[in-house]
Order: C-alpha cells, then sequence, then structure tokens
C-alpha cells in the first residue's frame, strides 16, 4: 500500500509516523525543500503515548518537485493541509497526483472544503475523514502524539453502495497498523458532530486563553460554552446533523478528556497563524444563513477571533 501524504504538519507526521512503522509505503509531500529534505535523511520523530522516540524512514519531496517513481500510482492521497491551504494552485497538485484515479482523503476540521474539493476535482473519488487523534508538530521531522482517538471516513457526497475495494484495503492497514478506524457511509453526520465540538471548545478557549480542561471549570466560561454549543446545536441539527441528547456531555467529557491541551484555535492565535475561523464558527453562521435562523453567539465568537487576527 503506497500513500501519498499531502502536508508534514501535525496530523501528517503523525499518520504517516504509524503507517510507516508498520510497512506501508509512505511520501510526504512538504511545501519547502528544507523540511523534506530533513524527513529524506532522518525520517519522522514519534514521541508521545508508546513511551519514548521512535525514528522512521519515509519518501520525502515537496509537492512541486513531487515526480513518482516509475509508474507507480498510489493507492490514496492523503490532504493533512489546513482548511486556509486548500487552495486553487494545490487543489491543481491533487489533480495531478490523483489523475490515474487515485482516491482523495480530506482529513481536515470544520466544513466547506468537501464542497469546495468536489467543485475542483470532479472525476475524483473523494473521502472525507474526521479524526479525534491529537498531535503536536515539533520540529519539521518531529511530532508528538498528544491523544489517541480514532479515525472515521467515507465518500464524500455519500455513497449508498458497499464500502469499495480501496476502502477496505485502507481500513486493513489502518487497523493493521494500531490505528483506529472506521468507515462511514454518513459522513456529513460525522462531519456535524465533529464541528459541535470545534465550534464550542476552538473559539472560546483561543478566546480565553485557556487549556481545553480549564474552559468548563469556571462559571462564566460555562455559560459560554453552554449558550455557544446550544445555538449551533440547533443550527446544525436543521442542516441535517441527527440529534444527541448526549451532546453536551460529551463535550464536557472532551474538555476532560484533552485537558493538558491546547486547542489548535489558541495555538494559531498565540502563533499568529491564520485560524480555521471561517470554517469552523464560519461555516455554521453559513449553514445559518441559508437556513435563515439567528446565530448571534456564532457571530460573537466569530468577529472576536478575526479581531485577534489582526491584532
Ligand atoms: N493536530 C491535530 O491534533 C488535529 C488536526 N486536525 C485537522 O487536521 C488539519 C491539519 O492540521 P495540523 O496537522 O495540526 O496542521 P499543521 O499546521 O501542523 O500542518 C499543516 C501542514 O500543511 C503544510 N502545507 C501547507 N500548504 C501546503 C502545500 N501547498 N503543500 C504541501 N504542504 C502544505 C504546512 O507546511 P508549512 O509548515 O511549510 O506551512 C504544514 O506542515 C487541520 O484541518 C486540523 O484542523 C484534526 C484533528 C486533530
Ligand atoms: C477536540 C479539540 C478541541 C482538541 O483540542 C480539537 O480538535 C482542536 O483543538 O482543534
Amino acid at each position: 500500500m503506497r500513500i501519498i501524504i499531502v502536508g508534514a504538519g501535525a496530523i501528517g507526521l503523525l499518520y504517516g509516523a504509524r503507517l510507516a512503522i508498520a510497512g506501508t509505503d509512505i511520501v510526504m509531500l512538504a511545501r519547502k525543500e528544507e523540511q523534506a529534505e530533513q524527513l529524506r535523511k532522518e525520517g519522522i520523530k514519534l514521541t508521545g503515548h508508546g513511551g519514548g522516540q521512535t525514528a522512521v524512514k519515509v519518501s520525502a519531496s515537496t509537492i512541486d518537485g513531487y515526480l513518482p517513481a516509475g509508474d507507480e500510482r498510489p493507492d490514496w492521497i492523503w490532504l493533512a493541509v489546513k482548511q486556509a491551504h486548500l487552495d486553487e494552485t494545490l487543489a491543481g497538485h491533487i489533480g495531478r497526483l490523483g489523475a490515474d484515479g487515485s482516491p482523495v482523503l480530506a482529513l481536515q476540521n470544520g466544513i466547506g472544503h468537501m464542497d469546495a474539493l468536489r467543485k475542483v476535482l470532479q472525476e475524483t473519488q473523494l473521502h472525507a475523514a474526521v479524526t479525534t487523534e491529537g498531535a503536536l508538530r515539533g520540529d519539521g521531522q518531529t511530532v508528538r502524539h498528544t491523544g489517541r482517538g480514532t479515525l472515521t471516513f467515507g465518500c464524500w457526497p455519500r455513497s449508498v453502495e458497499n464500502a469499495s475495494k480501496s476502502q477496505n484495503l485502507l481500513l486493513t492497514t489502518l487497523i493493521a497498523a494500531g490505528i483506529e478506524a472506521s468507515l462511514s457511509n454518513e459522513m456529513e453526520d460525522v462531519v456535524y458532530h465533529k464541528l459541535l465540538v470545534n465550534a464550542v471548545i476552538n473559539p472560546l478557549t483561543a478566546i480565553s486563553g485557556v487549556r481545553n480542561g480549564e474552559l468548563p471549570a469556571d462559571p462564566n466560561r460555562l455559560r459560554w460554552m453552554r449558550a455557544l454549543h446550544e445555538e449551533s446545536n440547533r443550527i446544525l441539527i436543521a442542516a441535517g446533523m441527527a440529534g444527541n441528547q448526549d451532546a453536551w456531555e460529551r463535550l464536557l467529557r472532551i474538555c476532560e478528556a484533552t485537558a493538558g491541551n491546547e486547542s489548535s484555535m489558541l495555538r494559531d492565535v498565540k502563533a499568529g497563524r491564520k485560524t480555521e475561523i471561517d470554517w469552523i464558527n464560519g461555516g455554521i453562521l453559513r449553514l445559518a444563513e441559508r437556513l435563515h435562523l439567528p446565530a448571534p453567539m456564532n457571530e460573537a465568537v466569530y468577529t472576536l477571533i478575526k479581531t485577534l487576527h489582526t491584532n
């Protein structure tokens, strides 16, 4: 099994390392030659969870300079970049890499990217993936596994057909690598449920400057959480998400399970990077507008995060 992973950041390095350790042929495509060279020379260094540090060899190149060896087509192409990186140029590269029919798996949090990719990659077999693993990048070749989770993936848009051969092959490869994974025919629902979590934890931790576990510990923050959760839940249910009586408790459990984590949005704000707010609360605002529903809480956090960006 050969997988091209586009984006050698936290999540790309985490999956790249874990799959390569299990014998999968991994090709990491980075943005910069400096990082690609470092990966070719020294491999990926994985730390956390399993104990010490493991270094694993992978192939690596820049996305611009990548030329496949021989005529071997990749079995899968994984997109492990952030939402903001998914521009026309990158879509052009993905179209080229997948020209022989390789399926594409997109791992982004938030919404909007799958439909945007569908528009430009009309012939490509697209899959959405939702991961609850936690990964933190160190330097260009080091990644820390900060929390164990699962990977759920499936066709986008929804397919009524049984799992394809390539889906089953990927599932078997993931499980053999010790990665908890499952296939779903209801990816929109899975994506919406993850969005409901990110829409509350990410902006509120970034605005308050606290770790996930500290968010519900303060009564004022808890009130914000509840109001933002209720509004987002209402909008997502109206958009087609299956309601879940346990949604609020699940959110609190995630805060507890990831208590020591800084959310990705808090980290982006601290590092002065563009956040994924446009595809998280911005995505909910677009749904609310389409459904003519009020969304004052989402508007408030969206605007606040945008203000933090500007500053
Ligand atoms: N980290 C986590 O624990 C989790 C992340 N996710 C989601 O996964 C996605 C990726 O997140 P994460 O890995 O944390 O993000 P990172 O910022 O760590 O990684 C993104 C990587 O993409 C690279 N990149 C950007 N543009 C290109 C390009 N044109 N070609 C090749 N590489 C490119 C960046 O390179 P450069 O550094 O050179 O800019 C960077 O290495 C996000 O949508 C996130 O929400 C979901 C669940 C958990
Ligand atoms: C679940 C959560 C909030 C864990 O930190 C996350 O996905 C993120 O930070 O983006």
